[in-house]
């Protein structure tokens, strides 16, 4: 007999069958909410896809409705009108409970029961789901060690024995203890001091790096949204959409006076934050080993258009530059050249570093160029200021070129950067992994 594969029809069989992988998209199809007899809607006939895998962010001023938005993907507040979909399902057509066991939901000051310790908070879904001791115990072991936590010294404490950032994180572990496709975080690190948020912030980028989850997260923080989200919804009163964008888009080319004034001043301060030195194109200086003569790397340079030449040890890492100035007069070995502290390489960066490091790199090595390398310190190009300020310029350029091409097809700003995520914004200009 054929084997029949039927289409799940909630998210708690979806999680089980384990096939979504990371996310599922949502879509939010013309939903409005109306609290009580109120004539102002707190969401006023919203329409948007959240792509699978990705972490879409609500960024608005207070009272705007990104809570409400949020609130209404797990229906913990029933939309007046429209209707969402999760993984294509209809949440109507899911129990609430049901639908928000697979669905992770992390507020601020993590919300933990404080007469719980921390491996009974983690293990409540699961609890409810009716898993085994074991599994549960494993599991809670998991999410600790997942979220930087030993889970040895922290399982066993209590919520006022942890620090607001090690609750957050507890926090995060709870709402990912039944591998749910999707997470809602509501302004989950609003209470924590700037360098704490930071490295939270960066503990969830791994994380996603490792989970793809589908992430739905509610900010006020320009910064925080421009730094975790693959695209930003930017609403105003009743969760309009005013632009729906990458970064990058946003940065180069917002849609409105609303939009440049919300996100502030500085893109192209911005920018360089969020461009990694991985995706620009870099300089290249002339590879050199210690035994190659003079002669022959000037020969090589003015081949190249070259100014400066770096000499590499046998592991191909680099050791000092020379420029051609510095070669002009010389002859022999290279490596035999007497060379000045101002050649040698001290300074190296990573293909991982942000524009952003890599001018503070230059400033403080006090060097008009500094090497990139990548694994084992190995050299892979050079990075100049003029590097960085192209690479600028070329987002901007492109993200001007994307838009007059909407334009020219028709399509509105608002629109269009609304539209899902398989628009070409997001293949040319969003890829940020
Ligand atoms: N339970 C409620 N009853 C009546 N009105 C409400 C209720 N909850 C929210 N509102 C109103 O709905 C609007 C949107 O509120 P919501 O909490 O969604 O905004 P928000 O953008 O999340 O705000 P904040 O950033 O301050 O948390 C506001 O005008 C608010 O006063």
């Amino acid at each position: 007999m054929p084997e029949t594969t039927s289409a799940p029809q909630s998210l708690a069989q979806l999680a089980a069958d384990g096939e979504n992988g990371g996310g599922v998209p949502i879509e939010l199809i013309e939903v409005s909410k109306r609290y009580g007899s109120t004539s102002d809607a707190a969401v006023d006939d919203l329409t948007m896809t959240i792509p699978a895998g990705q972490i879409v962010v609500l960024l608005g001023p207070s009272g705007c409705g990104k809570t409400t938005t949020m609130r209404m993907i797990n229906r913990l507040i029933e939309p007046t009108s429209g209707r969402i979909t999760i993984g294509e399902m209809d949440a109507r057509a899911q129990k609430p409970d049901e639908l928000r066991r697979h669905i992770g939901y992390v507020i601020q000051q993590a919300g933990l029961f404080p007469h719980m310790t921390v491996a009974s908070n983690i293990a409540q879904v699961p609890q409810m789901l009716g898993w085994d001791g074991q599994r549960i115990t494993r599991r809670v072991d998991e999410l600790l060690e997942l979220v930087g936590l030993a889970p040895s010294e922290f399982r066993g404490r209590y919520p006022r024995q942890l620090s607001g950032g090690q609750q957050q994180r507890v926090g995060v572990a709870r709402a990912l203890a039944a591998d749910p496709p999707v997470l809602l975080m509501d302004e989950p690190f609003g209470a924590l001091d700037p360098i704490t948020r930071e490295s939270l912030q960066d503990e969830l980028l791994r994380l996603q790096e490792e989970l793809s989850k589908t992430i739905v997260f509610v900010t006020h923080d320009v910064d925080e949204a421009l730094k975790l989200g693959d695209r930003i919804a930017i609403l105003d009163t009743g969760s309009k959409i005013v632009q729906y964008a990458t970064p990058e888009e946003i940065l180069a080319n917002p849609a409105s006076d609303y939009v440049e004034q919300f996100v502030g001043g500085e893109s192209s301060m911005k920018l360089l934050k969020l461009t990694r030195v991985r995706d620009v194109a870099l300089e290249n200086a002339v590879r050199t080993a210690a035994d190659e003569d003079v002669a022959e790397v000037r020969r090589r340079m003015e081949e190249a258009e070259c100014d400066w030449a770096v000499v590499l040890d046998d592991q191909e890492r680099p050791l000092r530059w020379e420029s051609r100035a510095d070669l002009e007069d010389a002859s022999g070995p290279i490596g035999d050249l007497p060379s000045g502290e101002e050649d040698r390489i001290d300074t190296v960066i990573s293909g991982r570093s942000t524009l952003q490091e890599a001018v503070e790199a230059l400033i403080n090595a006090d060097q008009e160029v500094v090497p990139v390398v990548g694994r084992r310190r190995r050299y892979v190009g050079a990075v100049t200021l003029s590097t960085v300020q192209q690479a600028i310029s070329e987002v901007k350029e492109r993200e001007r070129r994307l838009r007059r091409e909407r334009l020219a097809a028709g399509e509105s700003a608002v629109s269009v950067t609304a539209a899902p995520a398989a628009s070409g914004a997001t293949a040319e200009g969003g890829d940020r992994s």
